[in-house]
Formats: C-alpha cells, sequence, structure tokens
C-alpha cells in the first residue's frame, strides 16, 4: 500500500540543499577500530595518553652511559643487554662508572649523561674523552630522552572530530593504543537505472558506457562511506520498487544512492517509486543547476535515506558534492564544511540561471598560486589563488569536471574579474 510521503520543502537552493542533508541523520554509532584501519576516519571522542611520552628516560645516541666527570672505570657489558633490559632490571651506575648503551636504550640511575661513542676512547676498561671533544658532551643529561618530555600521561593524543592521518596513527601506537573510537563507516547502496547503460566496451549509438559504476565506490570512499551492494536495473517499476526495497529495509546501509530516473516521462521510474515509498521527501529537486532533478528521502526504517542522482553525468557528479558529501559529514561526526570563497580570473558572463560549474585554480602566469595579495583570501582568512572556469561543462559532460579542483557557484549576474564566488572543494583534489 502506498502512502503519502511528507513533503518538506519546495525546490532548495545549491546552499539550502547542503544545510537539509547535513541536518538529516544523526552521527553513526561509535567503534573501537584496530590502529591500522583508522586512518582516514574522525576520531569519536579525545583519547588522552595512558603513559608519560616517551616513558622511561633512553639515550639518544650509541655510545656510553656515564656517572660524573673523565676518566670512567668501563663496566664489561655487552651493548644488546642493556638495549633490550627493562628499565626496572638495569643495574644503577656507581660515580665515577661507565657502561655501553644504545640509541633507545634505559638510562641507568645514577647517570649523569650519556658520551657518544665516536668522542669516547677506551683503553683497558679505562674510558675517556678524546682530544677535541665538545664541551657540551659533558652536561648533565646529555642526550638522555626524558620521560614524559613529549608528554606528559593524561594529555591528549588526538581530539574529537579529528581526520585521523598516519602521524596520529604513529602518535597514538607510541602512547600505547591498539584501537581508537572512530565512527563506524557508512554502508551505501547504489542502484543504476538505465535500459541503455552498458557496463564495458565501445557503446553503439543510442547505448552509453556506464559512467558511474566504477566510480562512485571510490567517490563514497572518499567521504568516508563504503558501497556494499551496487546493482543495474533496467527501465521498470517493479524492479526498481523491488531493488530499493531490497536494500532499505532492515537497518542494513545508512543511504541509498540510485542513478537516472528521476524525470518524469514513461521510461523514468525512480521517482515515481520513491515517492510511494519514502517516509518523507525532504526535496524532489533542486533549484539549481546542472542537478536540477535530485531527490533527498528517508526510506521507511530506522535510518536509511535515499539520494535520486540524475542520469545526466555531470548532473550526478554534482548532486554528489552538494548532497551526499553533507549527509556524509554528518554521519560522521563532522560539522558542517565553511563554504570558500575564490577569486575567477577573468570573472564570468552573466546566464539565465545560477550553475554550478567546473572550475579550477588557475596555473597561467601573472596569476600565481597561493598569492593572497594579488588574488585574494577565502573566508577563512587563508590564502588562496585565482580560479579559472573549465571547458566543456554541459550537464551530460565530464571532461571539464575531469580538470576541475571544484565546482564554483557562477550567479544569473556577470561577475567581474577577479571577483568572488562561492567554491566547493572537489573531494579528491589536494
Ligand atoms: N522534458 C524534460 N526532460 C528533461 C528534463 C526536464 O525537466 N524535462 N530534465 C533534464 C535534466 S535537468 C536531467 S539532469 C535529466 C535527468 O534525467 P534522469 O535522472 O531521468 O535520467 P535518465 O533519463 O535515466 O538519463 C538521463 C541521461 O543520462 C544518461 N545516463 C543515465 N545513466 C547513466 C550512466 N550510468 N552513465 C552515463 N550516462 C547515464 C542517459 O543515457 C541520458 O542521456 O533529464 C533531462 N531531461
Ligand atoms: O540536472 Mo540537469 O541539466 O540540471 O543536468
Amino acid at each position: 500500500m502506498s502512502r503519502e510521503a511528507v513533503h518538506r520543502c519546495g525546490s532548495p537552493d545549491w546552499e539550502q540543499a547542503m544545510a537539509i542533508a547535513a541536518a538529516q541523520p544523526a552521527p553513526l554509532p561509535i567503534v573501537e577500530a584496530p590502529l591500522a584501519e583508522c586512518p582516514g576516519e574522525v576520531l569519536a571522542r579525545t583519547v588522552h595518553t595512558p603513559i608519560p611520552i616517551p616513558h622511561f628516560d633512553s639515550s639518544a645516541m650509541d655510545g656510553f652511559a656515564v656517572a660524573g666527570p673523565p676518566p670512567w672505570t668501563l663496566e664489561n657489558e655487552l651493548p644488546t643487554e642493556t638495549g633490550s633490559m627493562a628499565r626496572a632490571e638495569v643495574p644503577a651506575l656507581g660515580a665515577g662508572r661507565a657502561r655501553v648503551i644504545v640509541t633507545g636504550g634505559p638510562v641507568p640511575a645514577g647517570a649523569s649523561g650519556i658520551v657518544r661513542r665516536e668522542y669516547a676512547q677506551a683503553t683497558g676498561d679505562r674510558l675517556d674523552l678524546i682530544a677535541g671533544c665538545p664541551d657540551t658532551e659533558l652536561e648533565t643529561g646529555r642526550h638522555i630522552r626524558r620521560a614524559g618530555r613529549e608528554s606528559a600521561l593524561g594529555e591528549a593524543v588526538a581530539t574529537a572530530g579529528t581526520v585521523l592521518t598516519p602521524a596520529h596513527i604513529a602518535y597514538a601506537a607510541v602512547a600505547g593504543f591498539d584501537t581508537l573510537p572512530v565512527r563506524r563507516r557508512a554502508r551505501v547502496a547504489v542502484i543504476q537505472t538505465g535500459d541503455e547503460v552498458r557496463g564495458t566496451g565501445i557503446p553503439a549509438a543510442g547505448e552509453v558506457r556506464d559512467a558511474f559504476g566504477p566510480q562512485l565506490p571510490a567517490y563514497v570512499r572518499l567521504l568516508g562511506g563504503d558501497v556494499v551492494s551496487q546493482v543495474r536495473i533496467g527501465d521498470d517499476a517493479a524492479q526498481t520498487r523491488a531493488a530499493i526495497e531490497a536494500v532499505s529495509g532492515g537497518n542494513a546501509v545508512d543511504l541509498v544512492l540510485t542513478t537516472g530516473g528521476t524525470g518524469r516521462s514513461a521510461a523514468d521510474h525512480v521517482r515515481r517509486e520513491v515517492e510511494a515509498l519514502a517516509d518523507e521527501v525532504l526535496f524532489g529537486e533542486l533549484d539549481m543547476r546542472p542537478g536540477h532533478p535530485t531527490m533527498f528521502t528517508r526510506l521507511p526504517g530506522a535510518a536509511c535515506w535515499q539520494v535520486g542522482l540524475p542520469g545526466n553525468p555531470l548532473a550526478a557528479m554534482v548532486a554528489m558534492r552538494v548532497v551526499v558529501q553533507p549527509f556524509m559529514r554528518t554521519l560522521r561526526g563532522l560539522p558542517p564544511e565553511v563554504i570558500e570563497t575564490v577569486r575567477l580570473a577573468d570573472g564570468a558572463p552573466g546566464a539565465r540561471v545560477q550553475r554550478l560549474t567546473p572550475a579550477r585554480r588557475s596555473g597561467r602566469p601573472g596569476v600565481t598560486l597561493g598569492d593572497a595579495g594579488a588574488a585574494g583570501t577565502d573566508q577563512t582568512g587563508a590564502a588562496s589563488g585565482a580560479w579559472e572556469l573549465c571547458d566543456k561543462t554541459g550537464p551530460n559532460m565530464l571532461r571539464g569536471l575531469s580538470h576541475a579542483d571544484g565546482l564554483v557557484v557562477l550567479p544569473a549576474s556577470p561577475v567581474a574579474p577577479r571577483g568572488s564566488v562561492s567554491c566547493l572543494r572537489l573531494p579528491w583534489t589536494t
């Protein structure tokens, strides 16, 4: 039985669409993930080191732990023994004595410092400095890495909301963590429509190569989720309904991405079937070009949404950036993004409607990247170079997007040379 879906907002613009998408889901549950799985994930809670870092006094050099001024009596110990001994097992060093130590080895109690190997000379069991050794080598604490110098016990290792990098993981490992609390990764189902769409080879006239299937999983991964199921179906109402019902029940996925079929022709079934199935239509179209027919709905079940990506490839990619990316940020526990402003080197002529257009950072002579003085600054105050519009950016085209660093918002009115426009960076640009 078809229920009447709740229609919320008529035709939001791109900025309203981002806000609606970001406001919908709750952040996903927190899971303890092994460190190796954490790079790229968002830390869900601030974590504090359970030990001082480093956690014991160690030598920064291969050489000799010494107690007091030279000469010293050299103890007869092998470096490997000293290096691998636990701190508590290392015997104290008596006054006037020296002992071999390796980099990272625990410093014995009683040691006043470390003398590096190349500055010391042993004759029998007598150890002395070589001629010309700098005076600094005898400073108290020389070449000793003191416990807690990097971080005291209980200091923050990383704060909630951090997107974890390999460096964060390395630091957390040093602090003794085996796992970190991160948000569960979003599970996304992809349903592609289109009788004319083929997956491999050269398409015949009337056919198109599938522009979505090979890249949507990677796009979703860049946004912090995983495509857990992916099907291609024909332009058929029953198949469309069955495919959506198959993935949306039972809490298995957080988001269903459909491609194509958002139109109102007899061959377009996504719109009708989703409208019949959905608990809520957050928006059924956008006041945005390209990407005008993009839909965003909440499907039956605890927490499962649907984004209807239009079939035109650039329109679909714009909808990914405007609707899916903010939605995924919230799932990951990230705050809504701050919209960047950039300058357009050559400006832009006015158009009938506002357009989100592929653009790139300009590399032309006279327009220097990161030159804040010449090219302006973005809203966050960071230096930002001027941008130029890409060529070949019709709604069915991908060539311009393939050269782009972001989507700039061109207003209907003309933009003067070096004029400011809003810009949404693409998630694969660095
Ligand atoms: N009479 C009207 N026609 C159209 C309108 C309109 O308002 N009135 N809107 C246009 C706009 S805007 C868009 S965007 C598209 C939306 O189309 P659908 O979402 O219904 O998608 P389809 O009709 O299935 O396909 C449109 C186009 O995209 C190609 N396509 C589909 N899937 C793929 C794929 N996986 N890889 C590459 N290309 C794909 C398909 O072959 C069509 O060329 O409607 C306009 N028309
Ligand atoms: O969404 Mo369409 O032209 O706006 O591609």
